[in-house]
């Protein structure tokens, strides 16, 4: 039995194209693997759970997911995430999250799930909000998953302004219950992923209010459903929202209470309570309830590069087997992935998807310390966390669209194809821009720190600033690009820092003009969101290149320096007008940009294959594995494309009859009185 990767497998009859992409690789891509999962440990232990994964036939898709009905795909995704659940303790280690997190993407794709959001969005908050009773008495059960539960905040009416949120939780002094009520139309919890038909318990966000005063929202655990019968509680509405862009093997709900009572202990209440008598016990933090979305937005940049990696990788496979058109050699069509405008649509994506992996490894990371230290009742780090999770998550969603739209594009009339698989991930990413935080007001998040930030600095007080922002101090010095990567940081903070004084200093100036602080504020938000982004693209070039300089392989490091010095002349270069308008820039440096962008397109060509086969993502993740059923086919590993294209088309249910009733019933009767 052959492992799913080896570096540089060479299969006999795999596409003499994509075999000769893998031969002139000037790196192994096991040791890639190792730097882009941050271990030679996880990146093996994913080559080795895709290994059994794909021995295992009740683990694949028993059909092709596109031609299903929205039940057929619930009941799809709902029979394989069980049946994983079964295999799990044998494949994975069940305490690595990372192993978890791998194994899922690999069988259950981008369609979504029933359990997705137990493990991501139902667990965690119980978890970090919950006391040891809680834990105690609900985490046991929902790890092993007696029961199933989902995350319940966002309403009809109220998503992005979680103090406004209308379901009630009313503390009942006489029987020390709860009462949650759902007022209005508008206040029907609206959204969460595994509420309309799967859970049967949610952790429900609402105002708590105590002796008629509103403490805002507040974390309870409640059961909906009864765990016999599956049937909704007396007093609650529950069900399924619809069909959505994306994930429709999931059930996102709406959910109403008609007085509902749940017990005072219902509260999680590790930082925060309310005592017998209805004392309200304040948290540490003001935001303490909001510290679950802090942890949702830090996996985000990680998860999003992954999202844009699948679908380069199905693009840059698909582009080096596609033979179109000529360049020099009139003799034979040339690979698509030959010419400039292709390398310049899919080279700078690959170098994003890598940025944000690196990124996305230290925001955990910080998000790690961030709990140990709330754990001991630290919470001086959740601002600055809550900051800059806000502008990653916000700039990673949206450049990932922006990646895998190119890349659909980049597969020509196939990528429009559900066959390319491009869409069903397109969509779900895309979904990123919205959840956790609508990306313009996780935007104007960080603007609020950038401000303050600013503000410090025009005190005097630049030893206040933090080390993320301590650059809005610095003295603007010219730099000269040609010595390297720390030049462009300079000219990078140079930009950023210029954007975030100057709507600043509108912002203050509207207010010297007489209008009020939020009327100030909304003028200035293009300005203050565009800083925002600036600031944050800044962090993810720096972390780029802190992970590139700590790489010891020489090899390794050759090919992600190139990477690395694509990434920062492509983003250089998109926000070059902002260094060109005060002359910080000069013509002569953008040309030199331009030039060096070019000449790292060429530096990636041949090893632009391997780049993205380093990411080891198997054909079933990519849902191109025609042996265990007819699925999406371009990103094959083997590059055999077009002979499971055709197989794909007739899979289709409209070929599985020659005549359709949409013709006797109504083309023909048309055409034949048409003759009369
Ligand atoms: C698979 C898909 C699954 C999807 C699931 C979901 O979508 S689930 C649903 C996901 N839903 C969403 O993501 C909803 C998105 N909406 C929200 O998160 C909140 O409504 C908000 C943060 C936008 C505003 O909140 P607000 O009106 O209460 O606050 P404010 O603006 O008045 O600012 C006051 C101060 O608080 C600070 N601060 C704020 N947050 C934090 C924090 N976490 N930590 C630390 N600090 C924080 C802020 O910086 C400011 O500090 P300053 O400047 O005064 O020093
Ligand atoms: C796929 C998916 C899964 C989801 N899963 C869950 C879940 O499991 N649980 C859950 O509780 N929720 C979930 N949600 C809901 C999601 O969290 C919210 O939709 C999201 O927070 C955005 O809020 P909204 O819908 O109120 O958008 P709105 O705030 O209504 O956004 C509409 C427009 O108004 C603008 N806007 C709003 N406020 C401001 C402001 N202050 N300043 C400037 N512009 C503003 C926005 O930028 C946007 O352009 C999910 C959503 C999706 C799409």
């Amino acid at each position: 039995m052959t492992m799913v990767f080896l570096n540089k497998e060479i299969r006999d009859g795999d596409n003499p194209d994509l075999t000769e992409e893998r031969k002139t690789a000037t790196f192994d891509t096991n040791k890639m693997a190792e730097v882009i999962y941050g271990s030679e440990k996880l990146a093996r232990r994913r080559r080795e759970i895709s290994q059994a994964v794909s021995l295992i036939p009740e683990l694949a898709d028993s059909k092709p997911l596109p031609f299903l009905s929205r039940n057929e795909k619930i009941l799809e995704s709902t029979r394989k995430v069980t049946a994983l659940n079964e295999h799990l303790p044998r494949l994975i280690n069940m305490n690595d999250e990372d192993e978890a997190w791998h194994i899922h993407s690999e069988v259950i794709g981008f369609e979504g799930n029933p359990l997705a959001l137990h493990h991501s969005l139902f667990i965690p908050p119980l978890v970090i909000q919950g006391s040891d009773e809680q834990h105690e008495k609900w985490l046991g059960r929902a790890k092993r998953r007696e029961i199933i539960g989902c995350y319940a905040q966002t309403e009809l009416g109220h998503g992005s302004n979680i103090r406004k949120l209308e379901t009630t939780a009313t503390y009942s002094l006489s029987t020390q219950e709860f009462i949650l009520h759902t007022p209005t139309i508008n206040a029907l919890k609206w959204w969460p992923g595994a509420l309309g038909k799967s859970s049967n318990h949610a952790v429900v966000v609402a105002s708590l209010i105590i002796k008629e005063q509103n403490y805002g929202p507040h974390l309870f655990m409640v059961q909906i459903r009864d765990e016999q019968s599956h049937e909704p509680l007396p007093g609650i509405a529950v069900g399924d929202i619809g069909p959505k862009m994306a994930f429709n093997g999931a059930d996102n709900g709406f959910l109403g209470f008609n007085n509902f009572r749940i017990p005072r202990g219902n509260l999680l209440n590790r930082h925060c309570n309310v005592e017998v008598d209805g004392t309200y016990v304040r948290p540490p933090h003001d935001k303490m309830n909001y510290a679950g979305m802090i942890r949702v937005r830090s996996r985000m940049a990680a998860e999003q590069g992954t999202f844009m990696a699948q679908a380069l990788t199905i693009a840059v496979r698909y582009s080096a087997v596609r033979r179109q058109g000529f360049l020099e050699n009139k003799s034979q069509e040339v690979k698509v992935l030959d010419y400039q405008t292709q390398q310049h649509r899919l080279f700078p994506a690959i170098a994003r998807s890598y940025a944000f992996i690196f990124c996305g490894f230290e925001t955990i990371q910080k998000y790690e310390t961030l709990q140990n230290e709330m754990n001991s009742g630290n919470v001086s780090l959740m601002a600055d966390l809550h900051a800059l999770t806000s502008g990653i998550k916000s700039v990673v969603t949206y450049q990932t669209g922006e990646g895998i739209e190119q890349a659909r594009m980049a597969c020509g009339g196939h990528g429009y194809s559900m066959a390319s698989y491009i869409s069903e991930i397109y969509g779900c990413a895309i979904g990123g821009c919205t959840y956790e935080g609508e990306n313009m007001v996780m935007l104007l998040q960080l603007a609020r720190y950038l401000v303050k930030s600013v503000e410090l600095a025009m005190r005097g007080k630049p030893g206040d600033l933090g080390p993320m922002v301590a650059y809005l101090a610095y003295p603007d010095i010219k730099v000269d690009l040609v010595t390297g990567p720390e030049a462009y940081v300079k000219m990078f903070q140079h930009i950023s820092k210029r954007q975030s004084i100057k709507a600043t200093e509108k912002f203050h100036r509207k207010m010297e003009s007489g209008v009020s602080r939020d009327e100030a504020w909304n003028q200035c938000a293009v300005e203050l969101t565009r800083a925002s982004r600036l600031h944050t693209r800044l962090y993810i070039i720096e972390t780029f290149i802190r992970r590139v300089d700590s790489i010891e392989d020489l090899s390794i490091k050759m090919v992600l320096t190139d990477l690395m010095n694509l990434h920062l002349n492509y983003e250089l270069l998109d926000v070059a007008s902002y260094a060109l308008e005060d002359g910080f820039m000069s013509s002569t440096q953008m040309g030199f940009i331009k030039n060096q962008l070019y000449s790292s397109l060429e530096k990636i060509r041949p090893n632009a294959v391997s780049l993205v086969d380093s990411f080891q993502f198997s054909d079933l993740q990519l849902r191109s594995n025609l042996l265990n059923f007819l699925f999406q086919v371009l990103g094959r590993r083997d590059g055999h494309v077009y002979q499971n294209l055709f197989e794909w088309a007739k899979s289709s249910p409209l070929n599985q009859t020659e005549v359709l009733p949409s013709v006797t019933q109504y083309l023909k009767p048309m055409m034949e009185k048409a003759k009369l």
